[in-house]
């Protein structure tokens, strides 16, 4: 069994596969260290190895890692940049400054594509990357994601203030909103929206038709209807994962 981790900026997702035939047998989403290391406790077969991408300090990182070391007695391999991994060249000018988990997804969007793509992620940033037929990495986009916008307009006005729940109910209908929350969850989601129609355009220029739109991270579902062909690749930085981490 292999723990697979991607540390993002909010959330760590985990999953554990099976060293032969690659399936996955579990897996989920915590908001902290301690949590996943509850939750990788229950499982009834303890992993035997581990790889993660991180884009926390290297602090942070280090000490996941120490962590799982002391609890279960991991070995972890952390995913490093690189300037060139299976046909896909880094676009980045200094390619150490691009981020792990981008990098990984442009990786995976690559191979699942086997052609030209553009690769949208949806985490606490929104990221659109673009990867050429031949495998060149071309660069890419970063804005804030769901979370930073709505935490943005929560802390900085005086009169924006709502709960969770009530945001997620905000989310039935993208219709004006009639209330604070409704205004704001809806209003971010366009801005979202909006992103990614203008990378669309852009795909377009450079590519005309031909080209693969992939869309990952946790608020992918929330942009989906403004990409009608794209394909929902949750699991997408797992992909590129196993590509920049081999095990064997
Ligand atoms: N099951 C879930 N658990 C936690 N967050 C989720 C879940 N499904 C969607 N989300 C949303 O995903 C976003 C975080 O996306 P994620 O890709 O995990 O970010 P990051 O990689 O930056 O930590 C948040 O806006 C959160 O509300
Ligand atoms: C852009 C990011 C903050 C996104 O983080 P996430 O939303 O996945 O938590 C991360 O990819 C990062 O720290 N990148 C380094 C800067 C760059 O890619 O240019
Ligand atoms: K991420």
């Amino acid at each position: 069994m292999i723990l697979e981790l991607d540390c993002g900026n909010s959330f760590i997702k985990w999953r554990v596969i099976n060293a032969t035939e690659g399936a996955v047998v579990a897996g989920g989403i915590v908001d902290s260290d301690q949590a996943l290391v509850a939750a990788v406790a229950t499982l009834p077969e303890a992993p035997r190895r581990c790889r993660l991408v991180s884009v926390r300090s290297e602090e942070e990182t280090a000490s996941l890692s120490a962590r799982l070391a002391q609890h279960f007695a991991l070995d972890v391999v952390v995913a490093q940049s690189a300037r060139e991994v299976s046909g896909v060249r880094n676009g980045y000018d200094d390619y150490q400054r691009l981020g792990l988990d981008r990098w990984l997804a442009v990786l995976g969007g690559f191979h699942l594509a086997h052609g030209a793509c553009l690769v949208m992620d949806f985490g606490t940033a929104a990221k659109a990357d673009f990867v050429a037929a031949d495998g060149e990495h071309l660069g890419g986009f970063i804005c804030p994601g769901m979370p930073l916008m709505r935490s943005q307009l929560r802390t900085h006005t005086r009169r924006i203030r709502y709960d969770d729940a009530s945001a997620e109910r905000a989310l039935s209908s993208l219709a004006p909103g009639r209330s604070t929350v409704e205004a704001v969850e809806r209003g971010c989601v366009h801005m979202l929206q909006g992103f990614v129609r203008s990378q669309l355009e852009h795909a377009h220029e450079l590519w005309g038709e031909n080209f693969t739109v992939l869309l990952t991270g946790g608020d992918a579902l929330l942009v989906q209807q403004a990409a009608p062909q794209a394909r929902v690749v949750p699991d997408l930085v797992f992909v590129g994962l196993a590509m920049a981490c081999p095990l064997d």
